[in-house]
């Protein structure tokens, strides 16, 4: 899809590899993020996506396969000053305030915006004089994302961007990150909401095991999951057997209840009266949530 053009893409990944001991946090990921879009990582916790994150940066580099920015080694598309990010981890720095902060970060970049217009970009015009190591966590957050956002990047990064603030400061987060990528910038973000994903992205990749396993818009996530949802109450029984049954593609298990993705939902209610497994039993249409729960199913394996 981005080939046409001849120019590179943002991001690229060919067949990248990281492990760690045992672990293949990254197993053989095959990428690529067009310039201007706004994609989502999406994956449970130990998924792979700060692992992703950190080999698109260059802070780690790949045991194999080839990672890439605007054509490039991460490195240098960093050291040229196209890329911003907001990483997990703060560090405060001690007494500097959030304007001389920002306009330190600016002042490494060749091209950076306004330091009043990165702040006001990033919602805190108001914390300006404020010390960063005296700031609410929420605050704190989007000073991060005035710093990722102050040299003006081409392509921001952003590892879960919004997992400290509350629900007026993540809507705003939001708005701020749409103008952001609406003046044609690339925008990459990791998530566990898949709300924010659906709402905010213009692609979805669903990370699991560190493998893409699904690429595509909500939308498309949500029919390629498709089918129905079956649950019903276990009541102490056990879930041997019910991958097998008719229509099924996966089960899982939440609390006392059993969910099951079906292609057929008549043929597996019906199996399920022939078991007596009907206590509770419901019937509905699969939502995002349960596409999500469905590409990352562990009993995906079994199906
Ligand atoms: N430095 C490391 N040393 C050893 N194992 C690691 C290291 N970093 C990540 N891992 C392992 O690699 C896997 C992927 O981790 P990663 O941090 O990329 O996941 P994640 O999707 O970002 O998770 P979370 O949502 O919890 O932040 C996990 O099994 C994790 O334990």
């Amino acid at each position: 899809m981005t080939k046409t053009t001849g120019t590179p893409p943002a991001v690229s990944f060919t067949g990248a590899v990281k492990t760690y001991g045992t672990v293949r946090a990254v197993d053989g990921v095959d990428l690529r993020i067009a310039r201007g879009e706004t994609v989502a990582l999406l994956g449970r916790n130990g998924a792979g996506k700060s692992t992703t994150i950190s080999l698109l940066l260059g802070l780690i580099e790949p045991d194999a396969g080839t990672v890439e920015l605007f054509g490039a080694p991460p490195e240098r598309a960093v050291r040229a000053g196209r890329v911003g990010a907001m990483l997990q981890e703060a560090r405060a720095v001690p007494r500097v305030t959030v304007s001389e902060l920002v306009t330190f970060v600016a002042g490494r970049y060749p091209t950076p915006l306004p330091v009043a217009h990165a702040l006001e970009l990033a919602g805190i015009a108001d914390l300006a004089g404020r010390r960063v190591d005296r700031l609410s966590g929420g605050q704190t957050q989007r000073v991060r994302f005035a710093v990722a956002l102050a040299g003006n990047p081409s392509l921001i990064v952003l590892d879960e961007p919004t997992a400290a603030l509350d629900v007026e400061a993540r809507r705003a987060f939001w708005d701020s990150m749409r103008a952001y990528a609406r003046r044609g910038h690339t925008v990459l973000f990791s998530t566990h909401y898949l709300e924010e994903a659906d709402a905010h992205a213009d692609r979805i990749l669903v990370i699991d095991r560190g493998r893409i396993v699904a690429d595509g818009t909500g939308e498309e996530l949500r029919r390629s999951a498709g089918g129905n949802l079956v649950s019903f109450d276990l009541a102490g029984r056990g879930t041997e057997g019910l991958t097998l049954l008719p229509g099924v593609r996966s089960l899982e298990v939440r609390g006392d209840r059993a969910l099951l993705r079906t292609d057929d939902s008549d043929a597996t209610v019906i199996a399920l009266a022939d078991l007596g497994a009907i206590r509770g039993l419901e019937v509905a249409p699969a939502s995002l949530d349960d596409a999500f729960l469905a590409l990352t199913s562990r009993a995906m394996e079994t199906v």
